[in-house]
């Protein structure tokens, strides 16, 4: 299971505060039975003193010959049982049952390095440098405590095991630097150099290797590997190349690791893409909405983020006490985050971090009966986070922000889904996506590899000078089965309601547009999925970026194309845009 609910997170240091005073009882045990200890130890130096002051008759004595025998006997079995009734195991079998009873999940091993791969996407997407990340200081502020030499190697273990070589080498590198500073060492210097060589090799500096590997083998000449790696990294250099200077370490990045948006999408993580574009500057606005009798005592206030399409913020539309009872509401219901798949049943995605790899397209594969398919592709994860469906009758509360959804957008809410709340923690994000159906009947295996629909504002042109594509039609042909059971047509619209501010991270990113929403607590964020002749609008892909610190809550709203035929009503051409949310009209004046 997947590192790390927040909510996990917070019961793990509960249970570490009881492991404390575990210990400390354990502790109280163990003196008291080596204090016993010691008062037969004290017994038997003063009788054996006693006995040599005597002399050699003391042993002529027949109660003295017997009581030495005792004691050598009977005694000393009691000295031997206090000696092994070591309590720990009592007090271990302790811990273990309250864990139990208390059903909170203990992480293991995959928890860690789960726990060290969310620290490296932190470190490539909000570029963090590495020693800074691992002295706890994030965007130059000291967030958090120091990592150890071992803390350090830890992760460059993680990035390891995942062949992740890029990283494992920044890792190890300050590993080492750390532990010349401690004494001891918290992991030996021959432990970090064996992969620090490797990586090295990896990232095609095989002299380096071999000349860490050389001091590797000169550290500890016991070494099981060292000789032989040594052999190794020489017969591959064959001699050549093996005087002058060592060649300098470059470390690069894996250009492709299957992430084709990757650069814009983390440009625009970091907010170093302006919010506007150039064209819009001058027109976006803010404005009341005043377009039902009601709302024209309490106007809604909107914020136009973008055009073309259209994206707006709704300003306080969800009160801090409605967020509390959302968030209480869900809590107990948090689970690994499904998604809908196209016949609308509801899908668990994989979260193991097992891999960097990841398919952007996961939540569009066709799960045929039986199942998700297993090739490795699709197990890699594409949201990490936890969220909980909440049926509308659950509470007054849900009922009342359903109904608010329905007089901020215009939209009939009758057909949409139930309302859905996500929580973020360490690390936790979504992938690019779109949140139309898209893909149908790739059957067992299919997939859709990562790749450009288009180009992005401020970043490399990737389709040269021919311009831009203005749309895929490829893949787009029968998608509209994706909610055939559900027959209420596709998502046509998307409310995702900020429910906190996280300190850092955690913006709305739409990859295509070179849009970022950083999150405002009580407002929703607004957009139509599909364009107003019905199709998918491909520029709408967006993605949750990674929560750098802080928490992240939203909830989510799917509004559906049934019911929608006069709120919404379709415009025959392609290019129809609205110019603000509930504009009737394909042509319409300002609100
Ligand atoms: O959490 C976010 O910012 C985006 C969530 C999202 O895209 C979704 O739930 O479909
Ligand atoms: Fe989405």
């Amino acid at each position: 299971d997947l590192f790390t609910a927040i909510a996990d997170l917070q019961h793990m240091l509960g249970a570490e505060k009881d492991v404390t005073t575990v210990i400390d009882k354990y502790i109280a045990a163990e003196r008291e039975r080596l204090d016993d200890l010691r008062r037969y130890a004290h017994e038997y130096v003063h009788r054996n003193a006693h006995a040599e002051a005597v002399g050699p008759e003391f042993v002529t004595n027949p109660i003295n010959a017997y009581l030495l025998i005792k004691r050598l006997t009977s005694e000393w079995k009691k000295v031997e049982n206090i000696m092994l009734n070591n309590k720990a195991n009592t007090f271990l079998k302790n811990i273990t049952d309250n864990r139990e009873r208390s059903e909170v999940k203990f992480p293991g091993e995959e928890d860690l390095s789960g726990a060290a791969i969310a620290l490296l996407r932190l470190q490539d997407t909000y570029k963090l440098d590495t020693l800074d990340l691992s002295n706890g200081v994030i965007r130059g502020e000291k967030v958090s405590n120091k990592l150890s030499g071992h803390d350090t190697f830890e992760v460059g273990r993680a990035a390891y095991n995942q062949k992740d070589y890029y990283h494992c080498l920044m890792w190890m590198q300050v590993a080492l630097n750390k532990i010349e500073n401690e004494s001891p060492p918290t992991v030996e210097e021959s432990e970090i150099l064996e992969y620090l060589a490797y990586s090295l090799y990896q990232q095609g500096n095989v002299r380096r290797a071999l000349s860490l590997t050389k001091r590797l083998a000169k550290i500890a000449p016991n070494h099981p590997r060292a000789k032989g790696n040594v052999k190794w990294y020489e017969d591959m250099l064959q001699g050549k190349d093996m005087v002058g200077d060592l060649p300098p370490i470059v470390n690069k990045r894996v250009e492709f690791d299957g992430i084709v948006e990757r650069d814009a999408y983390e440009a625009l993580c970091r907010g170093e893409i302006p919010p506007v574009e150039e064209k819009w500057r001058n027109k976006l606005r803010c404005y009341l909405k005043r377009d039902k009798p009601f709302l024209k005592i309490a106007p809604i206030k909107v914020e136009i983020l973008r055009f073309d399409p259209l994206a707006v913020l709704f300003k306080n539309v969800i009160s801090d006490s409605e967020i509390e009872v959302i968030k209480e509401l869900a809590s107990p219901k948090l689970e690994r985050a499904t998604v809908k798949g196209p016949d609308g049943t509801l899908i668990t995605v994989d979260y193991r971090i097992a891999k960097r790899l990841v398919n952007w397209n996961t939540l569009h594969i066709v799960s045929p009966k039986g199942g998700f398919p297993k090739s490795k592709k699709m197990k890699n994860k594409c949201l990490v986070g936890f969220s909980a469906w909440l049926k509308g009758d659950l509470d007054p509360v849900i009922d009342r922000v359903n109904r608010r959804i329905e007089d901020f957008t215009g939209l009939n809410q009758a057909t949409s889904e139930e309302l859905q709340v996500a929580n973020y923690g360490l690390g936790g994000h979504y992938d690019p996506h779109f949140d139309f159906a898209r893909i149908a009947n790739y059957g067992l295996g299919g997939h859709y590899e990562p790749h450009y629909d288009m180009s992005l504002r401020g970043v490399p042109e990737p389709y040269g000078k021919n311009g831009n594509r203005i749309a895929t039609v490829l893949f787009y042909k029968e998608e509209k089965n994706a909610f055939k059971t559900l027959n209420t047509g596709n998502r046509i619209a998307t409310v995702l309601f900020y429910m906190s501010q996280p300190e850092l991270g955690g913006a709305t990113v739409f990859n295509h547009l070179g849009t970022a929403v950083f999150p405002s607590k009580n407002d929703a964020l607004f957009w139509y999925n599909l364009r107003r002749d019905g199709e998918g609008d491909l520029r709408t892909r967006h993605a949750a970026c990674p929560v750098l610190l802080g928490v992240k809550w939203v909830s989510n709203k799917w509004i559906h194309e049934k019911g929608q035929e006069f709120t919404r009503p379709c415009g025959l051409e392609e290019g129809v845009q609205e110019n603000f949310v509930g504009d009737l009209s394909p042509y319409a004046n300002d609100p």
